[in-house]
């Protein structure tokens, strides 16, 4: 468990306390179930009373992602009955009833879901105040004290997770509310944890001030900046991948590949979400955070062992790699009717489209392009990794025409991980042709439910991983990264070219693409197999 600043100092506590590696206090629990992940966690799970709170209780992503995931991890057992209750907290003035109305209709029941739910629902409490007063912050301390001395009869931890749910501009704040009058306060033990939503901060200035504003009242092992992609399953399958297997450890380099994209497409536009959307653009949606950390996993060297600092002290190296991001290598686009929303300003410079190539100036992937491509609005909705190896040397087949060897991670939708490669043609003749290797998850892991991001990432912050949560370094370097660029685009010195909605965006991405080294395999496509 990590230290915390002026946190209860108890014996139990401190025996459980995690290695300390390069200044960060790692925590250690022991959650994973197979063997080989485990034994370096040597901790006895958790137990006592859990409070979450979810501040902002009364927003969009509160009811579509963050009580659905608590919901799925009640219905599988994680969150145990006569140990956690939820809080809802926000300025809007509800009952309790209000709130579960609200948020019923998005918890996906099962087959015996009806009970489940209304089960769940009694859990949730709903207080209502302001961000910035004591009197609100005072109510909600005092319904999670009732809670937590109504399980005092029980021996066991109290823990208290603060899930903020809000505009980052008001984090400040709700935090030193928090920190004043809301913190765990039990003489049994346990902790006080911060979740973050992104977009931490708008560029290097305004991100590295909020991480001092908040880094003043909690430490960082109790901070944990969520980055949802970092919980999708083939996200989290990239180290195992990598680090596993025999394959890809000689291939994976600047001499066998030529080329890395990283690509998010969503074929619905800004939808209601406008007005927020205007204010951070593309690059600091999708690209900055959920691309970038991609990129890291992608191109970080093996971590001396699977411990949470050893694999975000990789992550930081890669981006301190990448070098500045020319303008040359930069096509930003905006889909047509943007700017129709009535909470987008008519002259908005917004990129709702852009693809960029980052170049990691280290041993192994100088000369490499990392193509970086999200947009909305296009014509499909899809997530993936393309890693596009080089030609084959002395070609004896003729067969470049089939195209290259190309190693495909489908993150979503139908997750899925493909190797296009040439083989023989079926039948008489000597000729080639564009194949794959398919492992499509649905047909390979049939029965098997993918758990949701949320649901996963929100279970790491109960148990206290941070390996898949943003440190603070990593976000500074994350930055510095794109804050140029995002400065010029600010400044209307970087304008988006305007693109037809349900297209494939601006055709200038694709020439950017070819440049720098892409080669489409014509005549081929991959279909995902259907059951
Ligand atoms: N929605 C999504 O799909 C995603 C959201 N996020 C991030 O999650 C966080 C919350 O997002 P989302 O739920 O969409 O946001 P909302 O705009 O729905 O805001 C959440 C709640 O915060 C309160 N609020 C809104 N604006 C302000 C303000 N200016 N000052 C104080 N309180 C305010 C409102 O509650 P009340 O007025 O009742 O207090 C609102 O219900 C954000 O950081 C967002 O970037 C990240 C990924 C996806
Ligand atoms: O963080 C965000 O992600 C969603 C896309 O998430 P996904 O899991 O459906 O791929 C995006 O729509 C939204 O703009 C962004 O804020």
């Amino acid at each position: 468990m990590c230290r915390q600043k002026n946190q209860n100092r108890n014996p139990a506590r401190q025996k459980r306390s995690g290695a300390v590696t390069g200044g960060w206090h790692c925590e250690k629990r022991d959650y994973l179930k197979n063997e080989s992940f485990t034994k370096d966690n040597g901790n006895v799970p958790e137990t006592g009373c859990l409070s979450i709170i979810v501040l902002g209780a009364s927003g969009d992503l509160a009811k579509k992602k963050t009580f659905p995931a608590l919901f799925n991890l009640y219905r599988q057992g994680f969150l145990q009955l006569n140990e956690v209750h939820i809080f809802g907290y926000a300025r809007t003035k509800i009952s309790d009833d209000e709130l579960k109305n609200r948020i019923r209709g998005y918890l996906s029941s099962g087959n015996e879901g009806a009970v489940d739910v209304s089960k769940f629902l009694q859990l949730i409490k709903y207080v209502s105040g302001s961000y910035d007063a004591a009197e609100g912050f005072l109510a909600l301390d005092k319904a999670i004290t009732e809670h937590e001395t109504s399980r005092n009869s029980s021996e066991g931890l109290s823990r208290r997770l603060f899930y903020l749910a809000l505009p980052p501009s008001v984090y400040p704040q709700v935090c030193k509310m928090i920190k004043n009058y809301c913190t765990n306060k039990s003489d049994l033990g346990g902790w006080t944890r911060i979740v973050v939503e992104k977009p931490f901060g708008k560029d290097l200035a305004s991100a590295e001030e909020l991480s001092s504003q908040i880094g003043e009242l909690f430490d960082e092992p109790q901070i944990y900046r969520i980055d949802h992609y970092l919980g999708k399953e083939l996200v989290q399958n990239l180290l195992v991948l990598r680090f596993a297997n025999r394959f890809f450890l000689p291939l994976w380099n600047r001499d066998n590949i030529d080329n890395v994209q990283i690509v998010f497409r969503e074929d619905f536009g800004t939808e209601g979400r406008g007005g927020y959307f205007d204010e951070y653009g593309i690059i600091r949606d999708i690209i900055q955070n959920h691309l970038l950390q991609v990129l890291c996993l992608v191109a970080m060297e093996k971590p001396v062992s699977l411990k949470p600092e050893y694999i975000r002290d990789e992550k930081v190296k890669v981006l301190q790699s990448v070098v500045p991001i020319k303008d040359e290598e930069v096509v930003l686009g905006q889909y047509e009717g943007y700017r129709d929303d009535p909470t987008v300003p008519d002259n908005s410079n917004t990129p709702t489209f852009a693809t960029m190539v980052l170049r990691i100036h280290n041993e192994r992937w100088e000369g490499v392009p990392f193509i970086l491509k999200a947009g909305k609005a296009l014509n499909s909705r899809k997530a993936e990794i393309r890693v596009q190896f080089k030609d084959v040397p002395g070609d004896i087949f003729k067969c470049q025409k089939q195209g290259r060897n190309e190693f495909v991670i489908r993150l979503q939708p139908s997750e899925a991980i493909y190797m296009k490669l040439t083989v023989k043609q079926p039948g008489l003749d000597m000729s080639t042709a564009q194949s794959e290797l398919d492992l499509s998850y649905r047909q390979r892991y049939q029965g098997v439910v993918i758990p949701e991001a949320y649901e996963r990432l929100i279970l790491d912050t109960i148990r206290g991983d941070q390996q898949h949560f943003v440190r603070r370094d990593e976000l500074k370097a994350a930055w510095e990264i794109f804050t140029p660029l995002l400065h010029r685009i600010d400044n209307g010195e970087f304008k988006p070219i305007a693109y037809k909605p349900g297209s494939r965006g601006p055709v200038e991405a694709d020439e950017l693409l070819e440049k720098a080294g892409y080669v489409q395999t014509h005549g081929y496509i991959w279909i995902p197999p259907t059951l």
